[in-house]
């Protein structure tokens, strides 16, 4: 019957009195004394009361602040007002001395609770019970004590609909006003009121501090604009970029040589995707990637735009991580200890240490890119970018573009925003233009420009960029019969050979540095194969037309047709021209084996496993040869 009350609403007076019967009823089935009332009514511990107003502190505060609008209209002496939870408990009291006095008879008191089986029919327990706001006079009551009293009290819902419990007021019924009941349900629903928001002004703050924290972990430079073009907010990272201490309030403007224009980022956003420019900024020049990102209303409204910034020094990083163009080669990763290898690395350790160009000179698969790394690795500017270039691969059309990089609209075909060169690229780091001696004749007028002033002019731009890149040039050309035959610009190599380093070639480097490589050739592919004597004797007998890239190439060959995990002379496939060809080899491979292996020896005082170790083979091999060679 209740149930057609609706929920938070005001019964009529038929739907009051049909609910009171009901009510009567209960309280009697539940056995509720008229005359004493339940004596078993159930009361909270001091601790538990505490807990339970201490979980609902925020609304306990509002009833509070609600309660005392109260007071201003009406005389507090005479009422008492409170509010029990929705199990019934009283956890806030308030009025005056005399309504307390006989609320204490009542045991309307702080902790007791409140519901039909403990009190019967009253208007607290009604109303928990139906969720609807009751108003009780005299003989409504079901209890001889609250006989004389008119209470009234409304429920009160929190998020979702939930009931938080019963606010109510009562009083002698001579003082008290019947209309209180709307005055305790328009309490209660301010009391609602009042809690929404502060659950929204919850919501609110930490959804702003939600925003603000993901702003600061995106993990690159992030302004937020307005349709003003005023910065809204700026996370760290792109103070740190920018290097100013705050923007936020000022317009982005200030930035000179970040130039937006917002009609252009509502229309079309894709244009302004990774975008290059240079910021001048006390006095620095800070060379930024960002892209714009418009910021639109629910009902497409501009609102303004999202700028993400990242330093070019970082993209150029991610771009060697991901081409893999990071140089690893150290000094100590050079492999060789002959006089003319090591003269070579002594004079690369010098070039390292000063910021002269250096010029490498040496034939194909000498290593001469090993030791450009090795220079860079070695010099102080070793975590900031090395940048190859082929200058002999790349077609003369292409090289200056991708030198000295093009401005947007340079040519058919530019991509918007224009392209860095490679000589930016290698700012601060080092710019290795590798085979030199194959560079068209114009470009080479144009490299030596470069090389004198440290400015370079991307194509079809109107300003020049600085750049300070270091230089190092390789080629296996003979630059001396190139400048002969006018092929290669006197003044450019001038300008090139502050320090030449010759890398010499593979047969001039002698048998210790042929084993040396060969062995670390075997052990970084597969350690667990060895070579025979009669291969380690063929490697060094070998002329290595290609140098100690052809060594790895045969090696790495030899390892797939190999048997029995050991490469045979047979297994490496050496042309024999290029054995014959082995300066001041004369006879058999026999007899180059025998050499070797009495060479090893000597070298070795006759210690067989380090000469076994260092011929690569058993020694169970190196006893059966020497028995066999004696
Ligand atoms: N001293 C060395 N230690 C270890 N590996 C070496 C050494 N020298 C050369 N190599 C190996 O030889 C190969 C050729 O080296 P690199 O490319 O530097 O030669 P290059 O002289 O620049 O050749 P090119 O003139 O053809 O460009 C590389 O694969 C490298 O691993």
């Amino acid at each position: 019957m209740a149930n057609i009350i609706p929920i938070g609403s005001i019964p009529t007076k038929e739907q009051m009195q049909r609910v009171i019967r009901a009510s009567h009823k209960r309280s009697r089935q539940y056995g509720v004394n008229q005359e004493t009332r339940n004596l078993e009514q159930k009361r909270l511990s001091p601790a538990e009361l505490e807990k339970k107003q201490d979980e609902n502190k925020e609304l306990l505060g509002a009833i509070a602040a609600t309660i005392n609008e109260f007071y201003d209209l009406m005389s507090p002496e005479e009422f008492l007002v409170g509010f029990a939870d929705s199990e019934g408990y009283i956890l806030h009291l308030a009025g005056g001395d005399r309504a307390r006095e006989t609320s204490a008879d009542r045991q309307f008191s702080l902790g007791y609770r409140w519901t039909e089986k403990d009190v019967g029919t009253t208007a607290t327990s009604l109303c928990l019970r139906l969720k609807v706001s009751i108003q009780l006079k005299g003989r409504d009551h079901y209890c001889k004590q609250a006989q004389g009293l008119l209470s009234s009290a409304a429920p009160i819902f929190g998020h979702q609909g939930v009931l938080l419990g019963s606010l109510c007021i009562f009083g002698d019924k001579s003082l008290i006003h019947p209309h209180t009941l709307i005055m305790i349900t328009s309490s209660a629903r301010s009391i609602e009121r009042h809690m929404r928001l502060m659950r929204w002004n919850t919501e609110l703050i930490s959804n702003a501090g939600f925003l603000d924290n993901v702003i600061e972990a995106a993990g690159t430079g992030l302004l937020i604009i307005d349709t003003d073009l005023i910065v809204q907010k700026i996370n760290y990272q792109a103070k740190k970029i920018l290097n100013v201490d705050d923007l936020k309030g000022k317009s982005i403007s200030s930035l000179s040589g970040l130039q937006l224009d917002l009609d252009s980022i509502f229309e079309n956003p894709s244009v302004w995707k990774n975008r290059e420019c240079h910021i001048q900024h006390n006095k620095k020049d800070i060379h930024l990637v960002y892209s714009a990102q418009p910021v639109l209303s629910k009902n497409d409204k501009p609102l303004g735009a999202v700028l993400n910034i990242t330093k070019f020094s970082n993209i150029r990083k991610l771009i060697d991580k991901i081409s893999g163009i990071k140089p690893y080669f150290t000094f100590d990763s050079l492999i060789g200890s002959s006089p003319a290898f090591t003269k070579a690395v002594d004079l690369a350790k010098r070039a390292s240490h000063s910021e002269a160009t250096v010029l490498l000179l040496g034939e194909t698969g000498t290593g001469k890119e090993l030791f450009a790394q090795a220079i860079h690795n070695g010099a102080k500017g070793a975590d900031k970018p090395f940048v190859p270039i082929n200058c002999g691969a790349i077609p003369g059309e292409l090289l200056e573009s991708e030198l000295f990089g093009y401005a947007e609209g340079a040519f058919t075909g530019a991509k918007r925003g224009g392209r860095s060169g490679k000589f930016i690229l290698a700012n601060d780091g080092t710019m290795l233009l590798d085979e030199i001696g194959d560079m068209p004749h114009d470009m080479q007028v144009k490299l030596l420009r470069v090389l004198q002033s440290k400015v370079v002019q991307p194509v079809g731009a109107r300003k020049p960029l600085q750049t300070n890149a270091r230089i190092i040039a390789s080629t296996h050309v003979d630059l001396a019969e190139a400048m002969l035959h006018n092929r290669f610009r006197r003044d450019l190599y001038y300008r090139l050979n502050i320090l030449q380093i010759k890398i010499p070639p593979l047969r001039e480097r002698g048998e210790v540095d042929i084993k040396a490589l060969a062995h670390y050739f075997l052990r970084k592919n597969n350690p667990e194969f060895q070579f025979t004597a009669d291969a380690i004797a063929g490697l060094v007998a070998y002329h290595w037309p290609g140098n100690v890239r052809e060594l790895e190439n045969t090696i790495q060959r030899a390892l797939h047709v190999c048997k029995d995990q050991t490469i045979t002379v047979k297994d490496l496939g050496l042309s024999k021209q290029d054995l014959s060809k082995k300066a001041g080899f004369q006879g058999t491979l026999l007899d180059m084996e025998k050499k070797v292996i009495a060479e090893t020896l000597r070298e070795t005082k006759s210690n067989m496993a380090e000469a076994a170790r260092r011929l690569g083979i058993s020694r169970a091999t190196l006893y059966r040869k020497v028995k066999q060679f004696s």
